[in-house]
């Protein structure tokens, strides 16, 4: 147990404890570092307490006026005479209305504002502490006997335990008396017990910890299922350093539940219980005193657990969101470099910090003043114990080694009473915890992943587009398609083309259903998406994404990512030939079995990768969205030659859908969509679309002008 002013001079020499929004005392406020006095100036990035305090220090004026900081009085260093008067009242007052904001269930203690900010709606939280209490019994509850066995180590440790006081006191009092026969009988016993509540422990400590690696294991697994399986627009608003917090932090977190809360509870249980029980034979008034004050402890200890269960709650929100801006930066590292943005990263990183350091202030001055009270009662029970007891044995109604075993078994239930508290608001804190876990691995699968649907005895590769109009779910008021009406015949290549946010690449993301329109019909070889089974779909479709990504596995395990079938290394190798990435990976410190990741090759070998993934899986239908952008003029043109060759292949002819910026890869196209804002403006081949002198000519005037000038 920390003494109180210790985790007050803790929390103060950490010095990073204000929040922009709570009321904290100034002496929790956070200093800036050197470097942030630019950001103060530029204002940009900066948390608003720290900007808040920044202005203070920074503007004279201010500074020279009564002022507050986060609602409590900022020291007026230059005031006048005529006004201190007042300005001492004020002072006061001000002093006044801390004192009692810090009080128990006073302003500052107050979570609402943070939790509204982080949107945490207790009203809404559907899991009580049983309900997920339950949930964590069920994910172990195939190893019960593990629980089993840690429990039955668990009573006989504890029994052991909490009889050994009785025989230690007896002991002593029958070698006073010089009972031989009594004291040799009482050390044997204490030897015994020794060794059982040795052994029991070691047990109990080792299969509880067994179960809950079991129980972190699992629930890990089902959260990172149950987010596998969600439709894509799960990921448009779920950010990603969000998951990995939950999936990390918060799962860490519930890996005390078993091994740490539930078993220090259960134990201090039985030998609080062993112990009142143990007082109550001794002395009845006694041990009523003794209960009087353990009650009074566990009232506080239920509020205060209370309290750290939202704490908790919050602290983990708003990790989840500190993490979230560190992800974005360290994975946009060359942006940061490059525009000299490390400060205001530190910035925006930093403002989360100082909320989480507000609440553990909090934390800290709760668990401050619940020891206080621990301290006092614990302290009071001795003495009411000594002077009560006192009094019997003056009065002969007790002896002095009932009182001495009263004492002992006093401390014993008050101990207990205390580390069932403790124990409680940490459960409490990884209940909360374990509530948005259980709330993700809750959600339901897309219906995307079930088998239904229909397959198809052979795919030919027709798409028709009847009617499409969609917006994206978290931009329901753009229409970002209206009314898209195309037919693809099978083994027919054709171009979409458009400015920049014109809708091309969403009409690729309808084509592989990871959204659903919102009116009209897509259909492949007749057949409505929505009726097809669309993994079997999926498997039959090449996609060559904008901007492809690598996983961190070696090239050949890249090109062969995601295929349907088992593959040869001839194969992978005559793949990655015809997409003109043979030579690159040949290059390679070891050849296809490099380990590559997103950074380590540029966009044009990624893009080459990707492009030979596509060729790989031998598709009926290739998506090729931008898929030559990154390429140098030489690989285009064989890249090209590629498109050319796969869509024209007598043997396996197949459906292309290029979607591109450069009329050079246009060209190979039997067909172009022109698109503009969502719609489809102007449709034909090449020399139509130049003929007609529209949005299409254009475009492509306007790339030679370009290429000339
Ligand atoms: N996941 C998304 N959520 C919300 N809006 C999106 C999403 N993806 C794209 N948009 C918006 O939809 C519109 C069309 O985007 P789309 O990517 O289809 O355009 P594009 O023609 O392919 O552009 P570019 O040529 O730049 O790739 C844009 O305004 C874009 O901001």
């Amino acid at each position: 147990m920390a003494p109180f002013t210790s985790s007050l001079n803790l929390i103060a020499s950490s010095c990073c404890c204000s929040s922009s929004s709570s009321s904290l005392p100034l002496l929790l406020l956070p200093r800036p570092p050197p470097a942030k006095l630019s950001l103060l100036n530029s204002n940009r990035f900066v948390p608003s307490s720290l900007l808040r305090l920044g202005r203070h220090r920074l503007s004279p004026t201010r500074a020279a006026s009564s002022t507050s900081v986060n609602g409590f009085p900022f020291r007026d260093n230059f005031g006048n005479d005529g006004d201190s008067r007042r300005g001492s009242l004020e002072r006061l007052q001000a002093g006044i209305k801390l004192l009692i904001s810090v009080l128990p269930g006073g302003s500052w203690w107050s979570l609402e504002e943070q939790e509204e900010e982080v949107g945490i709606n207790e009203k809404k939280s559907v899991s009580s502490a049983t309900h997920v209490l339950r949930r964590m019994w069920m994910m172990v509850a195939d190893e019960r006997w593990i629980i089993f066995a840690a429990s039955a180590a668990l009573v006989t440790a504890a029994l052991s335990e909490i009889s050994i006081p009785h025989f230690l006191a007896a002991s002593i009092f029958s070698a006073q008396s010089g009972e031989s026969m009594t004291f040799y009988r009482n050390a044997k016993l204490l030897v015994l017990l020794c060794l059982t509540s040795g052994i029991c422990s070691g047990l109990r400590g080792c299969f509880f910890s067994i179960a809950n690696m079991i129980l972190v294991k699992r629930m890990r697994e089902s959260l990172y299922s149950s987010l596998l399986f969600q439709d894509i627009l799960f990921f448009d608003k779920e950010p990603v350093g969000d998951l990995t917090s939950r999936l990390g932090a918060d799962c860490q977190q519930v890996s005390r539940v078993i091994s740490g809360d539930l078993n220090m509870i259960s134990r201090n249980f039985i030998q609080g219980m062993g112990a009142l029980i143990y007082l109550f034979i001794l002395s009845w008034p006694l041990a009523f005193s003794t209960l009087l004050i353990c009650s009074a402890l566990s009232t506080i200890m239920f509020f205060y657990g209370q309290y750290q269960k939202r704490a908790a709650r919050l602290t983990q929100e708003l990790t989840a969101c500190a993490n979230e801006v560190a992800q974005e930066t360290l994975s946009l590292m060359r942006t940061v470099r490059v525009y000299g943005t490390e400060n205001q990263e530190f910035g925006r990183y930093q403002e989360w910090l100082v909320k989480l350091a507000s609440i553990a202030s909090r934390q800290s001055f709760a668990f401050g003043f619940w020891n206080m009270g621990f301290n006092f009662l614990y302290h009071s029970t001795q003495v009411i114990a000594v002077l009560i007891g006192g009094i019997n044995i003056m009065s002969g109604h007790i002896t002095a080694e009932q009182l001495t075993k009263f004492l002992l078994y006093s401390e014993w239930l008050i101990y207990s009473t205390f580390w069932v508290g403790d124990n409680w608001s940490s459960l409490m804190q990884s209940i909360g915890a374990s509530e948005k876990v259980f709330n993700l691995i809750d959600l339901l699968p897309s219906k995307q992943f079930s088998e239904e649907g229909v397959k198809l005895q052979k795919l030919f590769g027709r798409i028709d587009f009847v009617n499409v109009s969609f917006c994206y779910p978290s931009r329901l008021t753009v229409r970002t398609l209206q009314d898209i009406n195309f037919s693809i015949r099978e083994n027919e290549v054709v171009a979409i083309v458009g400015l920049s946010g014109s809708g091309k690449s969403t009409i690729v993301n309808l084509l592989l259903r990871l959204y659903e329109p919102i009116n009209g019909q897509i259909l492949v070889d007749g057949i409505p998406l929505s009726k097809l089974n669309i993994r079997w779909l999926r498997e039959r479709i090449g996609y060559v994404g904008q901007e492809p990504r690598l996983f961190r596995m070696d090239v050949s395990s890249n090109i062969s990512y995601g295929c349907p079938r088992e593959i040869s290394h001839y194969e992978v190798e005559s793949a990655a030939k015809q997409a003109f990435a043979h030579e690159f990976i040949m290059s390679l410190p070891n050849g296809y079995a490099t380990i590559v990741d997103d950074e380590l090759l540029s966009g044009g070998q990624k893009q080459r990768i990707a492009i030979a993934r596509a060729i790989l899986r031998d598709p009926k239908i290739l998506i090729l969205d931008e898929a030559t952008s990154a390429l140098d003029a030489e690989s285009e043109h064989y890249v090209k030659g590629v498109i050319r060759e796969v869509s024209n292949d007598s043997r396996m002819k197949r459906t292309v859908i290029v979607i591109a910026h450069r009329f050079s890869t246009i060209q190979v196209a039997d067909r172009i969509i022109v698109m503009d804002g969502g719609r489809i403006v102007e449709m034909g081949s090449h020399q139509e679309l130049f003929q007609k002198d529209g949005m299409y000519a254009r475009l492509a005037k306007r790339q030679v002008d370009a290429f000339t000038s």
